[in-house]
C-alpha cells in the first residue's frame, strides 16, 4: 500500500485583482503518494502552477487544508513553513530563478547553507550533484555564462541540495531543446527511482509519459486521473496515445 505524502482537502485559491475575483483552484481534493512520479497536465490557465504553489507551501491557500505526511502545513508558522520549504521540498522553477550574480556553485550551495549544512559537507554534496548533472566543469561560471540546459541542471541540483522528500518541478523542460529536455527528464526519473517523490507540471506529452500517475486539471478542478505505473521506455508510444486521449477528452 502506497503512503500518502501530500493531501489537499477542499482546496481553493482565489486571486483578487481590484474588485475582480478569479477562482483559480476550486474545491479540489487530491492525494499525492510517496515514491510516485506525479504529473499534472491541463490547458494554459487551468491552475497547474497555482496548485503546485499551494501543495509546496510557496503560496497561501484561500480555503481548505494541505497535509504533508499527515501534518497540516497551511497552519504552520512562518518559521515552520521556512523549515518545511528548506528541508522537505525542492522546487524547480520554470524560469529557473538562479541568482545572476552568484556562480553555479554558489547558487547550488545557497539552500544548503541556509539549512545549516557544514562547509565540508556542503562542498561534498555540491561536487557530487554537479557531477551527476554533468556540469562539474561549470562551477565558477555565472548563469549567463552557461547554456539554458546547464542552468536548468544547476536549478535541479539546487533543488536537491538538502535531499528533499518531494521535488516539485514546474515545466522543467519548457525552455530546453529536445536533447536537453530528455536529459532533465532522465535525471528526474533517476531521482524518483532512488526514492524521491516527484510532482511535475508539464505541457509536453513526452514529458508527461514519465508519470506513474497523471492528474488532468480543468478550470481549477481535477478532471481525470490516470494510473500508469512505472515508466518503461518501450511503452512510450502507447503512453503518448493514452495521455493524448485523456487530455483531449477522448479517453
Ligand atoms: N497572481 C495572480 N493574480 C491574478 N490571477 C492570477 C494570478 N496568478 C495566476 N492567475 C490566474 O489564475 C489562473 C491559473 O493560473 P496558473 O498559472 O495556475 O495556470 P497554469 O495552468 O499553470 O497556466 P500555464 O500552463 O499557462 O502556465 C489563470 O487564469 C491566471 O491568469
Amino acid at each position: 500500500m502506497k503512503k500518502v505524502i501530500l493531501k489537499a482537502k477542499n482546496l481553493c485559491k482565489t486571486y483578487s485583482t481590484g474588485s475582480e475575483q478569479f477562482h483559480a483552484i476550486r474545491n479540489l481534493d487530491l492525494d499525492i503518494y510517496e515514491g510516485d512520479f506525479t504529473v499534472i497536465v491541463g490547458n494554459s490557465g487551468s491552475g497547474k502552477s497555482t496548485l503546485l504553489y499551494l501543495l509546496s507551501g510557496l503560496d497561501s491557500i484561500t480555503v481548505g487544508e494541505v497535509y504533508y505526511r499527515g501534518e497540516r502545513i497551511d497552519n504552520y508558522t512562518e518559521k515552520e513553513l521556512a523549515e518545511f520549504r528548506t528541508r522537505r521540498i525542492g522546487y524547480i522553477y520554470q524560469s529557473m530563478n538562479l541568482v545572476p550574480d552568484l556562480t553555479l556553485y554558489e547558487n547550488i550551495s545557497l539552500p544548503g547553507y541556509i539549512a545549516g549544512q557544514s562547509k565540508q559537507q556542503l562542498d561534498k554534496t555540491v561536487q557530487a550533484l554537479m557531477q551527476t548533472m554533468g556540469i562539474e566543469g561549470q562551477q565558477q561560471r555565472l548563469p549567463a555564462q552557461t547554456s539554458g540546459g546547464q542552468q536548468q541542471r544547476a536549478a535541479i541540483a539546487r533543488a536537491l541540495i538538502n535531499a528533499p522528500d518531494i521535488i516539485f518541478a514546474d515545466e522543467p523542460t519548457g525552455s530546453l531543446n529536445y536533447e536537453q529536455g530528455i536529459a532533465v527528464l532522465d535525471i528526474l526519473t533517476e531521482m524518483n527511482r532512488k526514492g524521491q517523490s516527484v510532482v511535475m507540471v508539464t505541457h509536453d506529452i513526452k514529458a508527461a509519459c514519465r508519470a506513474d500517475r497523471l492528474i488532468l486539471i480543468r478550470d481549477g478542478k481535477i478532471a481525470d486521473v490516470l494510473e500508469l505505473g512505472k515508466f518503461v521506455p518501450d511503452q512510450l508510444e502507447n503512453r503518448e496515445k493514452i495521455i493524448f486521449a485523456c487530455i483531449s477528452g477522448r479517453g
